[in-house]
């Protein structure tokens, strides 16, 4: 190749704008599609913090790629656009406890996003005492800010209650002179709000909502109105609409639709198509799902990765089975001895029933497991029953990627 070769593709063919389908990428109000209701509670509980007064504090309940995060953010994001209008000092701060799981960790994220130039103070990334962490956080908080929301993002990912209770209630406890918090907590753990200490739940749970799924007209929408991220007449008419009808099956999650639109797109660019064809889609919400549970079972330990595998191959089994219903179940001992045989082969003790119990239990927690109670009669007695709630072949291919 000469030097006046071009070496590189100066022009993408498929994405003019890839940026508006990545993860991360906060869209305008006008890209934010079938939510006015949601967003409407939102900004009517933190509402008196334009006024300089406390923000409710909120608990945004609601399954994956429902919006909550994105709501959370855009409601923050404007409360500080109009308290400044209003000559009230505002901010927010954002935490993600999946990775900011600690309460030093927290509280680090949270002071070191409030911090400004004016204040001398410093936040180091570590080497203080996470009562010095906030000591610091409720100094820059009073120097500057009238009003801070906080919004803790899969707040059931942190490790204890410690945090919460702080700043729930640092008002109350006179930690803070004049600055009013309020907090937003998202999960999609429904269940998460029963682990919560009493004292914490009452007063962090001052208003809840549930954001419900995306129905596929909805999923819709919102791929097209992010369709110019790609360029002009690339992408085909049945593209977006067998996304969203995907989508829609699984649970109604926008980021599995969005997702899908940009590896369809990924793929037509991999084998140099023009165009991005319908039949990209199925492939493309394998590749979705496979990185999404990747994700989910990301840190998981080894035996509770054993326990899922032999869950996952009864699945298998049952489904070639024409005389099992696809969803079968299947009990505690059932996979105990599956689970059994494969630490055999791996060379490991198996751990006791009672822990293999428990490690279903959290699968259950993170949905990709669903149990359920049954009365086998007098002689049987009542015993669970536990049904993988993910696609068998995709928890196999992850599986097979992550035991090594
Ligand atoms: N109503 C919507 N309009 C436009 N885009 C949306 C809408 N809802 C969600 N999205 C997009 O879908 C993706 C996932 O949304 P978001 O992160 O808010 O979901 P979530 O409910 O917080 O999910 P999780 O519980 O997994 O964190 C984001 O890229 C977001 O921009």
């Amino acid at each position: 190749m000469s030097e006046s070769d071009d070496l590189f593709i100066r022009e993408d063919p498929i994405f003019v704008n890839k940026e508006l389908l990545e993860i991360n990428h906060l869209p305008e109000e006008g890209r934010i599609v079938g939510r006015d209701e949601e967003i409407g509670q939102l900004a009517n509980a933190v509402n008196p913090g334009i006024f300089g007064q406390s923000p409710s504090n909120v608990l945004i309940y609601g399954k994956t790629g429902t919006g909550k995060s994105l709501c959370a953010k855009y409601v923050s994001r404007r409360l500080v656009q109009t308290a400044d209008e209003e000559g009230v000092s505002a901010t927010h701060a954002y935490v993600d406890c999946a990775q900011d799981g600690t309460e030093t960790q927290a509280v680090q994220t949270i002071a070191s996003s409030v911090n400004t130039d004016e204040t001398d103070i410093y936040i180091p990334d570590k080497g203080i005492s996470t009562a010095t962490y906030y000591k610091r956080l409720w100094k820059i908080l009073d120097a500057e800010y009238d009003v801070v929301l906080i919004i803790l993002d899969e707040i059931d990912k942190l490790e204890d209650d410690d945090i919460l209770m702080q700043l729930s209630r640092a008002g109350e406890a006179g930690k803070l002179e004049s600055c009013k918090i309020g907090v937003i907590g998202v999960s999609n753990k429904i269940k998460y709000k029963d682990r919560m200490d009493e004292r914490v739940k009452s007063s962090l749970c001052e208003r809840e909502f549930v954001f419900p799924p995306y129905d596929a007209s909805q999923l819709n929408e919102i791929m097209v109105a992010r369709s110019d991220a790609f360029r002009d007449g690339v992408l085909d008419d049945g593209v977006i609409p067998r996304a969203a009808a995907l989508a829609a099956r699984e649970h109604g999650d926008a980021r599995k639709a969005i997702d899908i639109l940009r590896y369809a797109g990924e793929i037509a660019q991999s084998i140099e198509a023009e165009t991005v064809r319908e039949e990209f889609v199925t492939q493309a919400r394998e590749r979705a799902e496979t990185d999404r549970f990747r994700e989910l079972i990301r840190g998981s330990t080894p035996h509770s990765r054993y326990v899922l595998q032999a869950l996952t191959m009864l699945s298998i089994n049952a489904r070639e089975d024409e005389t099992t219903p696809d969803n079968q179940g299947f009990r505690t001992t059932r996979i105990y001895d599956l689970y059994e045989q494969i630490c055999r082969q791996e060379g490991t003790d198996s751990l006791s029933l009672r822990r293999v119990r428990d490690l279903l239990k959290e699968h259950a927690f993170l949905d990709i497991v669903e149990q359920s109670r049954h009365s086998g009669g007098s002689a049987e007695g009542s015993y669970t029953e536990h049904t993988l709630l993910e696609d068998p072949a995709v928890v196999k291919d992850v599986l097979a990627d992550t035991i090594e």
